[in-house]
């Protein structure tokens, strides 16, 4: 297995980055109860990942679902090393993190203008003021920031986007601070072509082992599209366990990339992920039943039947 992973070039271990707590759940129209999100948190602490995105520091008028920060950020069981992570568009969101313990911010901006605006109410330029600040107050804390680009290959608003827009505020956001940059293709349009070309640009100011991958799977590329990004010397993978979720400001997007179908993929190309895979799919469908959805992955599906 490990030669397989050497003669194509890849990685010999890949970070996952967990984000069904926040960006799975950030779109439900019905409320999730909150001890549903620490229930899920906590097994989802036992599969052996080491990042979780627990929650985000937004505002409620905006993203109703993620209202409970503080008590899911409270109530959850904290391993030793995991790091408990949320989103924080602002100081405002970044002061309530820091008091509710969150290990890692995550600041959010975009490719897209117009994704911006509807997205977190201002323009590129003045998002990146605002992490700017952010930025301050992490370094004073000792919290360590993640940055995202959402839309670097499609905006539902504005159509294709230039790689070279993504490279500039990645370059941005990296210069300013984050320690790792994560490409966001929001709405699932890229293909492993968009992908490649987008990091190449990308990979023009911002290292390579710096970067992360963000896939939504509208169009069924996300695993195909990891892929690619891992040929590009990507080793850090956003998904979502059961598939769960979708940006509530960008229409139609799908869940992100299972992290059932990630870990199976890599497992199959003998590349170390730490994840227990029994035990994620029991996560899955542990959530999917409580949000009364069928589990997405078609590995937890597969799964889950071969067991019956
Ligand atoms: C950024 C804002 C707050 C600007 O929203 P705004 O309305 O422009 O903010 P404001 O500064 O004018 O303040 C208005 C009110 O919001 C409050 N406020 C201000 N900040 C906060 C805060 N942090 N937490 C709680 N409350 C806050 C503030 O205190 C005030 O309260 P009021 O006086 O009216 O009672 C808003 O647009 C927002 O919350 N947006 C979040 C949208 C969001 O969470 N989207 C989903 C996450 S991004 C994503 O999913 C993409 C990603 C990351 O997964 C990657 C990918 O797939 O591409």
């Amino acid at each position: 297995m490990a030669i397989l992973s050497k003669l194509a070039n890849l990685p010999a271990s890949v970070k996952i980055v967990e984000v069904g707590p926040r960006d799975g759940l950030q779109n439900e129209k019905e409320v999730v109860p909150t001890e549903v999100k620490i229930d899920l948190i906590n097994r989802l602490s036992d599969t052996g990942l080491s990042v979780i995105e627990a929650t985000s520091f937004v505002s409620p008028k905006w993203v109703p679902q993620m209202a409970d920060h503080n008590q899911v950020l409270g109530g959850i069981r904290r391993l030793p090393g995991i790091r408990y992570t949320a989103l924080t568009p602002n100081v405002k969101g970044f002061s309530s993190a820091v008091e509710a313990r969150a290990d890692e911010v995550a600041i959010f901006g975009a490719a897209s203008e117009s994704f911006s605006k509807k997205n977190i109410n201002c323009s590129i330029e003045e998002s990146l003021q605002r992490f700017a600040d952010v930025m301050k107050s992490a370094k004073e804390h000792e919290i360590p920031v993640r940055g995202y680009v959402s839309c670097v290959v499609g905006c539902p608003y504005e159509g294709p986007i230039d790689p070279k827009k993504v490279a500039e505020v990645s370059k941005k956001l990296f210069e300013m601070g984050c320690y790792e940059v994560s490409l966001g293709d929001t709405i699932g349009v890229g293909t492993p072509g968009t992908i490649k070309a987008m990091i190449a640009e990308v990979a023009k100011h911002v290292p390579v082992d710096r970067l992360a991958v963000h896939c939504h799977d509208t169009y069924g590329q996300a695993v195909a599209n990891i892929y690619a990004a891992l040929e590009m010397g990507i080793s850090v993978v956003d998904s979502s366990v059961a598939g769960l979720g979708g940006c509530p400001y960008a229409k139609g997007a799908s869940g992100n990339v299972a992290t059932e179908d990630v870990v199976y993929m890599l497992n199959g190309l003998g590349i170390k992920t730490g994840v227990d895979i029994d035990k994620l799919i029991a996560a899955g469908n542990f959530i999917s039943k409580a949000i009364k959805r069928p589990n997405s992955s078609k590995v937890a599906q597969a799964m889950t039947k071969s067991h019956l």
